[in-house]
Protein backbone atom coordinates (compact mmCIF):
# COMPACT_ATOMS: atom_id res chain seq x y z
CA UNK A 1 0.00 0.00 0.00
CA UNK A 2 0.98 3.32 -0.79
CA UNK A 3 2.71 5.70 2.57
CA UNK A 4 -0.13 8.47 1.65
CA UNK A 5 -3.13 5.81 1.76
CA UNK A 6 -1.73 3.45 4.68
CA UNK A 7 -0.19 6.59 6.66
CA UNK A 8 -3.45 8.60 6.35
CA UNK A 9 -5.97 6.12 6.74
CA UNK A 10 -3.75 4.58 10.07
CA UNK A 11 -3.92 8.66 11.75
CA UNK A 12 -7.37 9.34 10.41
CA UNK A 13 -9.16 6.20 11.14
CA UNK A 14 -7.64 5.75 14.02
CA UNK A 15 -7.85 8.90 15.75
CA UNK A 16 -11.71 9.18 15.18
CA UNK A 17 -12.57 6.30 17.24
CA UNK A 18 -9.68 5.54 19.58
CA UNK A 19 -9.68 6.78 23.00
CA UNK A 20 -6.85 9.06 22.38
CA UNK A 21 -6.26 9.17 25.67
CA UNK A 22 -3.91 5.93 25.59
CA UNK A 23 -1.73 8.40 23.50
CA UNK A 24 -0.49 10.53 26.27
CA UNK A 25 -0.93 13.73 25.98
CA UNK A 26 -0.58 14.22 22.28
CA UNK A 27 -2.78 16.17 19.73
CA UNK A 28 -4.89 14.51 17.37
CA UNK A 29 -2.73 14.44 14.03
CA UNK A 30 -4.69 14.44 10.79
CA UNK A 31 -3.18 14.87 7.33
CA UNK A 32 -3.43 18.20 5.70
CA UNK A 33 -4.90 18.76 2.06
CA UNK A 34 -2.99 21.68 0.43
CA UNK A 35 -2.31 22.82 -3.05
CA UNK A 36 0.80 22.77 -5.10
CA UNK A 37 1.66 26.07 -4.00
CA UNK A 38 2.63 24.86 -0.58
CA UNK A 39 4.89 22.25 -2.08
CA UNK A 40 6.48 25.50 -4.11
CA UNK A 41 7.17 27.24 -0.97
CA UNK A 42 8.86 24.87 0.87
CA UNK A 43 11.26 24.02 -1.87
CA UNK A 44 11.92 27.84 -2.11
CA UNK A 45 12.37 28.01 1.16
CA UNK A 46 14.86 24.73 1.49
CA UNK A 47 16.84 26.57 -1.14
CA UNK A 48 16.83 30.00 0.79
CA UNK A 49 18.32 28.00 3.81
CA UNK A 50 20.97 26.00 1.50
CA UNK A 51 21.64 29.94 0.26
CA UNK A 52 21.86 31.51 3.57
CA UNK A 53 24.49 28.70 5.21
CA UNK A 54 26.69 29.19 1.56
CA UNK A 55 26.84 32.26 0.17
CA UNK A 56 28.95 35.09 1.35
CA UNK A 57 27.09 38.74 0.05
CA UNK A 58 27.94 41.90 -0.37
CA UNK A 59 26.32 44.64 2.90
CA UNK A 60 24.45 45.99 0.90
CA UNK A 61 22.46 42.52 -0.78
CA UNK A 62 22.71 41.49 2.75
CA UNK A 63 20.53 44.37 3.54
CA UNK A 64 18.44 43.92 1.07
CA UNK A 65 17.95 40.47 1.85
CA UNK A 66 17.07 41.09 5.47
CA UNK A 67 14.63 43.88 4.32
CA UNK A 68 12.93 40.76 1.74
CA UNK A 69 12.87 38.38 4.80
CA UNK A 70 11.57 40.63 7.60
CA UNK A 71 8.60 41.36 4.68
CA UNK A 72 8.18 37.76 4.03
CA UNK A 73 7.76 37.72 8.72
CA UNK A 74 5.69 40.27 8.46
CA UNK A 75 3.32 38.56 5.53
CA UNK A 76 3.35 35.50 7.62
CA UNK A 77 3.18 35.99 11.14
CA UNK A 78 -1.02 36.90 11.09
CA UNK A 79 -1.54 32.91 9.88
CA UNK A 80 0.04 31.08 12.98
CA UNK A 81 -1.72 28.21 14.05
CA UNK A 82 -1.38 26.24 17.26
CA UNK A 83 -0.01 22.63 17.09
CA UNK A 84 -1.31 20.40 14.71
CA UNK A 85 -3.20 23.01 12.73
CA UNK A 86 0.22 23.98 10.49
CA UNK A 87 0.30 21.87 7.31
CA UNK A 88 4.18 21.80 7.69
CA UNK A 89 4.75 17.85 8.80
CA UNK A 90 1.01 16.57 7.57
CA UNK A 91 1.83 16.44 4.41
CA UNK A 92 2.27 12.87 3.52
CA UNK A 93 3.51 13.39 -0.31
CA UNK A 94 5.64 16.47 0.30
CA UNK A 95 9.47 15.73 1.47
CA UNK A 96 9.99 15.67 4.55
CA UNK A 97 6.30 15.82 5.18
CA UNK A 98 6.55 19.44 4.14
CA UNK A 99 8.36 20.35 7.30
CA UNK A 100 11.74 22.46 6.89
CA UNK A 101 12.70 20.89 10.22
CA UNK A 102 12.67 17.58 8.97
CA UNK A 103 15.33 16.14 5.88
CA UNK A 104 13.76 16.60 2.58
CA UNK A 105 13.08 12.92 1.96
CA UNK A 106 10.67 10.60 0.41
CA UNK A 107 8.95 7.84 1.83
CA UNK A 108 8.70 4.77 -0.71
CA UNK A 109 7.94 1.76 1.89
CA UNK A 110 5.49 2.59 4.75
CA UNK A 111 4.15 -0.71 6.41
CA UNK A 112 4.14 -3.25 9.36
CA UNK A 113 7.40 -4.88 8.07
CA UNK A 114 8.97 -1.29 7.81
CA UNK A 115 9.91 1.87 6.33
CA UNK A 116 11.97 2.88 3.67
CA UNK A 117 12.83 6.34 2.73
CA UNK A 118 14.94 7.79 -0.12
CA UNK A 119 16.88 11.45 -0.61
CA UNK A 120 19.88 13.74 -0.22
CA UNK A 121 21.69 15.58 2.32
CA UNK A 122 22.21 19.43 1.32
CA UNK A 123 24.22 21.73 1.74
CA UNK A 124 22.37 23.35 4.64
CA UNK A 125 23.37 20.11 7.08
CA UNK A 126 26.73 20.19 5.99
CA UNK A 127 29.36 19.54 9.37
CA UNK A 128 32.81 19.61 7.93
CA UNK A 129 34.65 18.81 4.96
CA UNK A 130 31.95 18.12 2.62
CA UNK A 131 30.02 15.71 4.89
CA UNK A 132 27.03 15.72 6.67
CA UNK A 133 26.55 17.39 9.84
CA UNK A 134 26.65 14.23 12.94
CA UNK A 135 23.37 15.83 14.15
CA UNK A 136 21.68 15.82 11.29
CA UNK A 137 21.66 12.00 11.04
CA UNK A 138 19.97 11.65 14.74
CA UNK A 139 16.63 13.81 13.02
CA UNK A 140 16.97 11.24 10.31
CA UNK A 141 16.74 8.14 11.95
CA UNK A 142 14.69 9.59 15.36
CA UNK A 143 12.23 10.86 12.35
CA UNK A 144 11.88 7.70 10.75
CA UNK A 145 11.65 5.47 14.13
CA UNK A 146 8.53 7.68 14.62
CA UNK A 147 7.17 6.23 11.44
CA UNK A 148 8.35 2.72 11.89
CA UNK A 149 6.24 2.45 15.01
CA UNK A 150 3.09 4.24 14.19
CA UNK A 151 3.21 1.91 11.03
CA UNK A 152 3.57 -1.34 12.89
CA UNK A 153 0.40 -0.42 15.14
CA UNK A 154 2.48 0.49 18.09
CA UNK A 155 0.49 3.46 20.64
CA UNK A 156 2.57 7.36 20.48
CA UNK A 157 5.48 6.60 21.89
CA UNK A 158 8.62 8.85 22.78
CA UNK A 159 12.57 7.48 21.71
CA UNK A 160 13.93 6.64 25.29
CA UNK A 161 17.45 6.02 24.07
CA UNK A 162 18.72 6.43 20.01
CA UNK A 163 22.50 4.54 19.49
CA UNK A 164 24.53 5.32 15.70
CA UNK A 165 27.25 3.95 14.63
CA UNK A 166 28.72 6.30 11.86
CA UNK A 167 30.84 3.63 9.78
CA UNK A 168 31.78 5.88 6.80
CA UNK A 169 31.27 9.97 6.04
CA UNK A 170 27.36 10.81 4.83
CA UNK A 171 27.85 12.58 2.12
CA UNK A 172 26.35 15.97 0.89
CA UNK A 173 24.09 15.72 -2.27
CA UNK A 174 23.94 12.30 -2.63
CA UNK A 175 21.38 9.64 -2.94
CA UNK A 176 20.46 7.88 0.00
CA UNK A 177 18.36 5.43 1.57
CA UNK A 178 17.48 5.02 4.68
CA UNK A 179 15.36 1.36 5.84
CA UNK A 180 14.67 0.10 9.17
CA UNK A 181 11.82 -1.79 11.01
CA UNK A 182 10.90 -3.12 14.11
CA UNK A 183 12.94 -5.83 16.03
CA UNK A 184 10.91 -6.45 18.90
CA UNK A 185 8.38 -5.44 21.37
CA UNK A 186 7.96 -5.68 25.58
CA UNK A 187 5.06 -4.12 26.82
CA UNK A 188 5.44 -0.53 26.38
CA UNK A 189 8.84 -1.19 24.61
CA UNK A 190 9.59 -1.06 20.98
CA UNK A 191 13.34 -1.75 20.10
CA UNK A 192 13.64 -0.56 16.69
CA UNK A 193 17.00 -0.45 14.30
CA UNK A 194 17.61 1.60 10.73
CA UNK A 195 20.52 1.50 8.47
CA UNK A 196 21.42 4.32 6.04
CA UNK A 197 23.42 3.18 3.05
CA UNK A 198 24.51 5.05 -0.47
CA UNK A 199 23.12 3.69 -3.92
CA UNK A 200 26.27 0.91 -3.66
CA UNK A 201 24.69 -0.82 -0.54
CA UNK A 202 28.06 0.66 1.27
CA UNK A 203 26.67 1.11 4.96
CA UNK A 204 27.14 4.72 6.09
CA UNK A 205 25.63 4.68 9.88
CA UNK A 206 23.46 2.22 11.67
CA UNK A 207 21.35 3.15 14.59
CA UNK A 208 19.15 1.31 16.82
CA UNK A 209 16.76 2.84 19.49
CA UNK A 210 14.12 2.17 21.92
CA UNK A 211 10.87 3.63 22.16
CA UNK A 212 8.27 3.74 25.22
CA UNK A 213 4.88 3.99 24.82
CA UNK A 214 3.64 6.66 27.07
CA UNK A 215 1.02 6.49 29.45
CA UNK A 216 -2.54 8.21 29.59
CA UNK A 217 -1.21 11.99 30.26
CA UNK A 218 2.51 11.79 29.55
CA UNK A 219 3.60 14.93 27.44
C1 LIG B 1 -0.92 12.78 9.32
C2 LIG B 1 0.10 13.36 9.76
C3 LIG B 1 1.23 12.69 10.24
C4 LIG B 1 1.61 13.10 11.55
C5 LIG B 1 2.93 12.67 11.99
C6 LIG B 1 2.96 11.27 12.52
C7 LIG B 1 4.34 10.79 12.77
C8 LIG B 1 4.42 9.40 13.17
C9 LIG B 1 3.50 9.01 14.24
C10 LIG B 1 3.42 9.54 15.44
C11 LIG B 1 3.83 10.91 15.83
C12 LIG B 1 4.31 11.04 17.14
C13 LIG B 1 5.57 10.29 17.34
C14 LIG B 1 6.44 11.03 18.22
C15 LIG B 1 7.83 10.54 18.09
C16 LIG B 1 8.71 11.47 18.80
C17 LIG B 1 10.03 10.86 18.99
C18 LIG B 1 10.85 11.77 19.82
O1 LIG B 1 11.82 12.25 19.37
S1 LIG B 1 10.34 12.10 21.35
C19 LIG B 1 11.51 13.32 21.92
C20 LIG B 1 12.72 12.72 22.53
N1 LIG B 1 12.35 11.88 23.64
C21 LIG B 1 11.93 12.37 24.79
O2 LIG B 1 11.81 13.56 25.01
C22 LIG B 1 11.60 11.36 25.84
C23 LIG B 1 11.87 11.89 27.25
N2 LIG B 1 11.72 10.80 28.20
C24 LIG B 1 10.53 10.44 28.68
O3 LIG B 1 9.52 11.07 28.41
C25 LIG B 1 10.51 9.24 29.56
O4 LIG B 1 11.81 8.94 30.00
C26 LIG B 1 9.92 8.00 28.83
C27 LIG B 1 8.46 8.26 28.43
C28 LIG B 1 10.74 7.60 27.59
C29 LIG B 1 9.94 6.79 29.80
O5 LIG B 1 9.57 7.25 31.07
P1 LIG B 1 8.48 6.49 31.96
O6 LIG B 1 8.59 7.06 33.35
O7 LIG B 1 7.15 6.56 31.31
O8 LIG B 1 8.87 4.98 31.95
P2 LIG B 1 10.14 4.22 32.61
O9 LIG B 1 9.60 3.40 33.71
O10 LIG B 1 11.27 5.16 32.88
O11 LIG B 1 10.60 3.29 31.38
C30 LIG B 1 9.75 2.28 30.85
C31 LIG B 1 10.63 1.13 30.46
O12 LIG B 1 11.61 1.60 29.49
C32 LIG B 1 12.95 1.43 30.01
N3 LIG B 1 13.77 2.58 29.66
C33 LIG B 1 13.41 3.87 29.71
N4 LIG B 1 14.40 4.66 29.31
C34 LIG B 1 15.43 3.84 28.99
C35 LIG B 1 16.74 4.06 28.49
N5 LIG B 1 17.20 5.30 28.22
N6 LIG B 1 17.53 2.99 28.27
C36 LIG B 1 17.07 1.72 28.51
N7 LIG B 1 15.82 1.46 28.99
C37 LIG B 1 15.03 2.50 29.22
C38 LIG B 1 12.78 1.33 31.52
O13 LIG B 1 13.86 0.63 32.12
C39 LIG B 1 11.45 0.58 31.63
O14 LIG B 1 11.72 -0.77 31.33
P3 LIG B 1 11.00 -1.94 32.16
O15 LIG B 1 9.51 -1.74 31.97
O16 LIG B 1 11.43 -1.76 33.59
O17 LIG B 1 11.50 -3.21 31.52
Amino acid sequence: MRFEERYGEAVTDSAGKDDYEHHGGFPRYTPAEVGPEYGRLVDALRTLQDLAVSTAPTPEVIEDAAERVEALIDLLKPFAVPEGEQPAGRVLSLPGRGSLLMLPWTVEKFDAEGVRSRGMFRRYHLGGNGAAHGGTLPLLFDDLFGMIQHAYGRPISRTAYLHINYRKITPLDTELVVEGSVDKVEGRKTFISAVLKDREGTVLADCEALMVQLLKGQP
